[in-house]
């Protein structure tokens, strides 16, 4: 396949767009065929996931428990090769420290004004769903990315759903991942299937208040029509990426990089905006032989991404490729410039920024302790990556003393009655009296 370089001015407006909203595009076409899935769970429970299991992931659930057992939990440890548990063990480590910092301190209080007192008080959410993909690829490291911060928040009920496998079984460094991070309930059902009865409950599952994690388009349209029955949570779906490179940026390892997000599925996109023509072209000679190396069905993915959602555009100097990478907000974005950490300053809507040669996509991915769960589409303009954060919410207290009561009381009643509510008035004229 041949690559074409071009300024990003001369792309049309239209064509702009296309590539601003991605695999967005494709979502909307879908709503109605996956609320008929919703419509399905939510009527027959169980007997519909069992039915759309065997529909949408060709897997017979008829004779095998939907909840993962004890004894399959001991067998995934035992059949895991010993280098892929270290290099899991190795990164619990490093996202339990990173996600450690993110954890509240004790609860904030504050005398505001003499005898009034306020402050916020954290809580956990009381029980969380993590999607767990698996289709176009096995995501023991989207287990550890959720399960971890939501046991350091402290949610008292973690529960995972993942597709299974064609004999019905789930990924064993799925089921270890769970099981050394503290997840309470792990279910082998998938797809929108599975956000259904995560959002209203099954005789099996039991509802949930949240539902986290990353997924396909199918995944991604369901909890959107979920939207007024569960908090979704942050928004990701297919990945994405952009790479801004300069004069200075070797094309080689820009090129291995440039293709990493986009073996994600024929939905994501990869941009490269180069400063530098010389640079852009070379990228452009290199990748059909990189991409030509590749097994199938991830060849097709990228074959499929570089004709639709990718691209390799020039823009005339750092500025205008953080303007596109602004109006984009991607997912991911990667600085191969002489001075990443200055033109990092210029970026303003980015899920993961990562600075320099030795940061390909996948590092981060993995193993250096940021969450690899970020915001897609366009909503890093206003989202932020996974956090403990995401698992807690905050309530306001307020304690008044007689005298800080004083103070404000006839305030408030100013306040009340020129908003016209008498009983807010009452409240506290009523109490002076009784005083
Ligand atoms: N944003 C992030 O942080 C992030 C992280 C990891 C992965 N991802 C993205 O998550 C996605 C994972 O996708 P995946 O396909 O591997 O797994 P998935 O589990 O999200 O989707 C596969 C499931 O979708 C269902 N499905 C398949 N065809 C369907 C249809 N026609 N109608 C309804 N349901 C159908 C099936 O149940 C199948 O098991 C990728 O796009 C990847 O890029 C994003
Ligand atoms: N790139 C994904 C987030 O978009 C994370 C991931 C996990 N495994 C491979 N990749
Ligand atoms: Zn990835």
């Amino acid at each position: 396949m041949q690559m074409q370089v071009r300024r990003w001015k001369d792309v049309s407006r239209d064509e702009q767009q296309r590539f601003l909203k991605r695999s967005e595009l494709d979502i909307s076409n879908i709503q109605d065929s996956i609320q008929d899935i919703l419509d399905k769970v939510r009527a027959d429970g169980d007997t519909a996931l069992r039915a759309l299991t065997n529909k949408l992931d060709k897997v017979d659930l008829s004779s095998i428990p939907l909840r993962i057992t004890d004894e399959e939990f001991a067998a995934a440890a035992d059949a895991l090769d010993p280098a892929v548990k270290e290099a899991l063990d190795h990164a619990f480590d490093n996202v339990t420290r990173f996600h450690k910092g993110q954890v509240p301190a004790a609860d904030t209080m504050m005398e505001i004004e003499p005898g009034i007192i306020v402050g916020e008080r954290h809580t956990p959410i009381d029980s969380v769903g993590l999607y767990v993909p698996h289709g176009r690829g096995s995501f023991p490291s989207m287990v550890y990315m959720q399960s971890i911060p939501a046991k350091l928040a402290g949610v008292p009920r973690i529960v995972m759903v993942t597709p299974p496998g064609p004999d019905g079984r789930v990924d064993p460094a799925v089921l270890y991942a769970a099981a050394a991070t503290g997840v309470d309930e792990v279910y082998r059902v998938g797809g929108p299937h599975a956000i259904a009865a995560l959002a209203y409950g099954t005789e099996t599952i039991a509802r949930v208040d949240k539902i986290q994690g990353p997924g396909s388009m199918y995944v991604t349209a369901a909890k959107r029509l979920l939207v007024g029955t569960v908090d979704i949570g942050m928004p990701a779906g297919p990945s994405e990426s952009i790479i801004i490179a300069d004069r200075h940026a070797d094309p080689y390892t820009v090129a291995l990089d440039l293709i990493i997000e986009a073996e994600h599925g024929s939905d994501s996109s990869a941009i490269l905006i180069s400063t530098s023509e010389p640079v852009a072209e070379a990228v452009a000679d290199i990748l059909p032989d990189l991409i030509d190396e590749v097994e199938e069905p991830r060849k097709g993915f990228l074959q499929d991404v570089f004709g639709n959602y990718g691209g390799i555009f020039l823009a005339g100097d750092l500025y205008e490729a953080a303007d596109i990478v602004n109006q984009f907000a991607p997912e991911h974005l990667q600085i191969r410039t002489s001075e990443p950490w200055a033109t990092m300053r210029l970026i303003r809507n980015a899920s993961e920024i990562l600075l320099g040669s030795h940061i390909p996509f996948s590092i981060a991915n993995y193993i250096t302790g940021p969450n690899a769960i970020l915001p897609t589409g366009g909503n890093a303009r206003t989202y932020s990556a996974l956090s403990v954060r995401d698992f807690i919410k905050y309530s306001s207290v307020v304690y008044l003393e007689p005298s800080g009561y004083d103070r404000v009381a006839g305030k408030v009643t100013t306040l009340a009655d020129y908003e016209g509510f008498q009983t807010h008035a009452k409240a506290i004229r009523e109490r002076n009296r009784s005083l």
